[in-house]
């Protein structure tokens, strides 16, 4: 039998997508940085300070919903646009226009290569099912049932709250806590019997402004220690490293 390495007590896991169950958080920062570059040396000429698909992703992007992401680096640079509607084309400067260039990009990406899920997680998912435990997927993407379709996991998973869903419900999304939060409450458990599983310093944040029962870091890129100081209890490269083979 495999035996969890969770608390005792810890009822629902609520997993991130993107960089969690989906090996798809390279995809987003490469189309983050390819619309980014492209607008940056139209406005500044070559000599423009090219997004930095490292920090900048890390800091600004990372798993806050797409036009958060947008409004976010821009900030860091001290760029102020328009939001626009939530359709403007993708030519439009706005910080729609923008976040919908960003998405054509992201989705011809995931056609040409697929969608891979990490093989640690799915096994973990799969023993949190066995051991009786809840699951929810709780993603900022609105591109996340999609993806959870093509890469063969979505069975997996009671509850979804991803940005098509926060939007409708205007939720607040990472760092706040309130899509966690709603999570919870569709599964009906409290904060204090869920884990949070996330690889985004904004996701790490939610996790432990939200009070929930365990907040584990999921480090693919090499920044635990960032993922500890915003606020991760554990830190595991994958969700395999979870698992205790009990038998
Ligand atoms: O643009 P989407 O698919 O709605 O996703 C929004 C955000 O979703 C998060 O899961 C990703 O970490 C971000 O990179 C992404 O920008």
């Amino acid at each position: 039998m495999t035996k969890l390495c969770l608390p005792d007590g810890i009822r629902a896991c609520l997993f991130d997508l993107d960089g969690v169950l989906t090996r798809t958080a390279v995809v987003h920062a490469a189309a983050w940085k390819q619309m980014f570059d492209e607008y940056l040396r139209r406005r500044d000429g070559p000599s423009f300070r090219p997004f930095d698909s490292g920090r900048d992703y890390d800091e600004y992007v990372d798993g806050r919903p797409r036009a958060d992401g947008v409004r976010t680096f821009l900030a860091s640079r001290g760029i102020e646009l328009p939001d626009g509607e939530p359709d403007d084309p993708p030519d439009r400067d706005t910080v729609h226009g923008l976040g919908n260039r960003k998405n054509i990009l992201v989705l011809e990406k995931i056609r040409k290569e697929g969608v891979e899920a990490y093989p640690g997680s799915v096994r973990f998912v799969e023993a949190v099912r066995a051991e009786g435990l809840r699951t929810a997927v709780v993603s900022s993407s609105a591109n996340c049932r999609d993806v959870l379709i093509a890469a063969g996991i979505e069975h997996l998973f009671e509850v979804r709250i991803d940005g098509v869903v926060a939007a409708e419900r205007k939720l607040p999304g990472k760092p706040h806590p309130d899509t966690f939060l709603e999570a919870g409450r569709e599964l009906a458990i409290g904060p204090e019997a869920a884990a949070v599983f996330e690889d985004a310093l904004a996701g790490m944040e939610a996790g432990h402004s939200g009070h929930f029962g365990r907040v584990v870091g999921v480090d693919r890129v090499g920044q635990a220690d960032a993922l500890r100081a915003h606020g991760a209890d554990i830190v595991v490269k994958d969700l395999a490293e979870l698992l205790e083979d009990d038998s």
